[in-house]
Parts: structure tokens; C-alpha cells; sequence
């Protein structure tokens, strides 16, 4: 499985952390960066995470910032993007469940580093449930505008 993952300098810590476990657990993972303290625009870093999952280059990703809102807000730009932004592993079980989600979205400043390794190891083990949420997902694709 192909993970991508990016953050900007509110999730370093976290992201370095997660990359470590996941590699520990067999993963193959392209590291966008940043991998820095200091202080850096978030978006540069969600794109190219973004892009892959929406290509296909990656299967899964994830992007870690402050609050989690401006990683999601930027990749939920790409379609075939479902970017959850989570706090709890109920959520993240649910947004993989019920929204096929293919990127997670972490809060670096409003969970603890062992929240947020739980919640990755349950995306990555919770699998859509399809059944009623298959036209749900299809339909946040559908453009009205
Ligand atoms: O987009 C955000 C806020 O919703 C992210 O949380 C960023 O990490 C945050 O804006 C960074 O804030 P900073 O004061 O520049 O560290």
C-alpha cells in the first residue's frame, strides 16, 4: 500500500513520528515534507500529497497541520480527493466507513501524538462499507456549480 504524506511545520513532530511507524510496518511512504520546525504555508505541502491520491500514484494519504482544517480545505480541491479531517478514532472509523475517505487530516494542536498514531492505524485498518454510502460518495463529485 502507497501512502503520501505532508504537513506543515505545526505537524513535523507528528509526521515523523507516524512515517516511522508506518515504515516499521511495511508501508511504502513518499515523504513531501515538510520535515522542519519552522514556519512554512501549509498548502505547499498538501498539493503534492493531494495530487497523487487523485492520480492514483498513491492509495491512501495523510496530512497533518495546526487545526487540520487548512490541509482539508486545500485537498478536498482535487475530485477524487475525500479528505476527512478527525480528532477521535470513532471519526476516523466513520469517515473511512461511511465516506470512503482516502486522505485523514490530523490536528496536531488539538490531539496527543498517541491519538493521533491510533487514529492512522485505524484508517488504515477500517474499510468502506458501500451499501447506502456508495451514491452518497459518488454525489459529492457531482459539481452543481
Ligand atoms: O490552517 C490552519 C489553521 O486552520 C493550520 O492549523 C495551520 O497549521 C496554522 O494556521 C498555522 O498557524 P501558525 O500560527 O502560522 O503556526
Amino acid at each position: 500500500m502507497k501512502i503520501a504524506i505532508g504537513n506543515d511545520h505545526a505537524g513535523t513532530e507528528y509526521k515523523l513520528t507516524i512515517v516511522e511507524k508506518l515504515k516499521e510496518q511495511g508501508y511504502e511512504i513518499t515523504n513531501y515534507g515538510t520535515n522542519e520546525n519552522s514556519s512554512v504555508d501549509y498548502p505547499d505541502f498538501v498539493h503534492p500529497v493531494a495530487s497523487d491520491v487523485h492520480e492514483g500514484k498513491a492509495d491512501f494519504g495523510i496530512l497533518i497541520c495546526g487545526s487540520g482544517n487548512g490541509v482539508a480545505m486545500t485537498a478536498n480541491k482535487y475530485a477524487k480527493v475525500r479528505a476527512g479531517l478527525c480528532w477521535t478514532k470513532e471519526i476516523v472509523e466513520l469517515t473511512r466507513q461511511h465516506n470512503n475517505a482516502n486522505i485523514l487530516c490530523v490536528p496536531a494542536r488539538y490531539t496527543s501524538l498517541p491519538q493521533a498514531v491510533a487514529m492512522v492505524e485505524t484508517f488504515f485498518k477500517t474499510n468502506f462499507e458501500g451499501g447506502r454510502h456508495e451514491n452518497r460518495v459518488k454525489k459529492i463529485s457531482e459539481l452543481s456549480c
